[in-house]
């Protein structure tokens, strides 16, 4: 691992209450998928092309993740996150310690609002009403969880709650409830994705796609993207790396919406060989939290600033291109 990312996960696991390093770290049962997203980039290789000439190339194919409760892990929270993205896609939480208004206000990039679809559909109107009046661009429904992932780690401390004083922001006073609501899951249908692009101007995107005849709906129903993700293997541990799901599903939407690929993702040679099966970016989870505990919005860029140093040298490297047709297995 680069050793700045290395440095930045150390500091941040001797900072961070124990029990918080545990529930951003974690993931579902034996964790086993948590180690196969990482395990996997490590059994492809990229075969670079030669003499492509010189390769000018700015291009940095990434976006931040959805990730909980950021003041968990520093006191600015998703603030300072915000503030650290830059020209970056900032996919911010509904289930954010800072409310989304004031994510979008101290963000100079585009932001996006990831989402549950709620029980109550007059929860999520509102909730993407405030998604609006922020000036998102984007939202991000997360259908991979119908129900929560039983992570051990958070059972096992018995953590279920924000300390007081932290709250999911995004949730007060919505509906006609005064005060909190919380966040709830719910096994949702294609209907409701139809009934959510109906109340929205705004692209849909989902997140948590691994079955390729899902991304085949996907298109379908006139969503504008996906991201391949297993949550971070934080919900089922019996599915497949997320890379390795990977090419399946960029076969079947054949270029018609971009996939964006999240899970695992700790280097720039990472980002490129995800670009090189067919994503148009890569999202990045767990690193931004350490960089967010270990040093609040600097840690974070220098996070951001690290992947993309390592992808534009790793691009050079290839000759300026990546594709299928330089991924190999080891
Ligand atoms: C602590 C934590 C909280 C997360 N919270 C959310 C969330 O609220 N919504 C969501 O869609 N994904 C959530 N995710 C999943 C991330 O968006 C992303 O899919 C995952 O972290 C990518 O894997 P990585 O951490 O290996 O980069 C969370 C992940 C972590 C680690
Ligand atoms: C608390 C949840 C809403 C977020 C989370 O931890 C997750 O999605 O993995």
């Amino acid at each position: 691992m680069n050793p700045v990312l290395a440095e930045l996960h150390d500091k941040a696991r001797a900072v961070l209450d124990p029990v918080h390093y545990d529930f951003f770290a974690g993931g579902v049962g034996d964790e086993v998928v948590l180690a196969e997203n990482e395990a996997a980039f490590r059994r492809l290789a990229l075969l670079p092309r030669v003499l492509r000439g010189k390769q000018n190339s700015a291009e940095f194919p990434v976006l931040i993740s959805p990730t909980a409760f950021h003041r968990l892990a520093h006191p600015d929270g998703e603030l300072a996150t915000a503030r650290a993205a830059g020209g970056t896609v900032l996919v911010s939480g509904m289930a954010s310690t800072v409310p989304i208004a004031d994510v979008v206000a101290a963000a100079t990039g585009p932001v996006w609002f990831q989402l549950y679809l709620q029980p109550d559909p007059r929860v999520t109107e509102a909730l993407v009403r405030r998604a609006e009046r922020a000036g998102c661009a984007a939202l991000v429904i997360t259908v991979d969880s119908p129900v929560f992932g039983r992570h051990r780690r958070d059972i096992a401390h018995g953590f279920h709650d924000l300390p007081a004083g932290l709250a999911a922001e995004n949730m007060r006073d919505l509906a006609g409830v005064t005060g909190l609501r919380k966040i709830e899951m719910a096994a949702c249908s294609w209907q409701d994705v139809d009934r959510l692009r109906e109340l929205t101007s705004l692209p849909v995107w989902l997140k948590g796609v691994l079955h390729r005849q899902d991304a085949v709906l996907a298109v379908e129903h006139g969503v504008a993207g996906i991201f391949v993700s297993n949550h971070g293997g934080r919900q089922l541990d019996v599915v497949p790396a997320a890379l390795d799901a990977l090419p399946a599903v960029v076969h079947a939407v054949g270029g018609r919406i971009p996939v964006v690929l999240d899970g695992g993702v700790r280097s720039g040679a990472d980002i490129a060989l995800a670009v090189a099966l067919g994503a148009s970016a890569a999202g990045i989870g767990r690193p931004v939290l350490w960089g967010l505990a270990a040093d609040g919005e600097a840690g974070v860029r220098r996070v951001l600033d690290v992947l993309r140093d390592e992808f534009q040298h790793v691009l050079a490297l290839c000759g300026g291109e990546l594709g299928p047709d330089m991924v190999v297995v080891r």
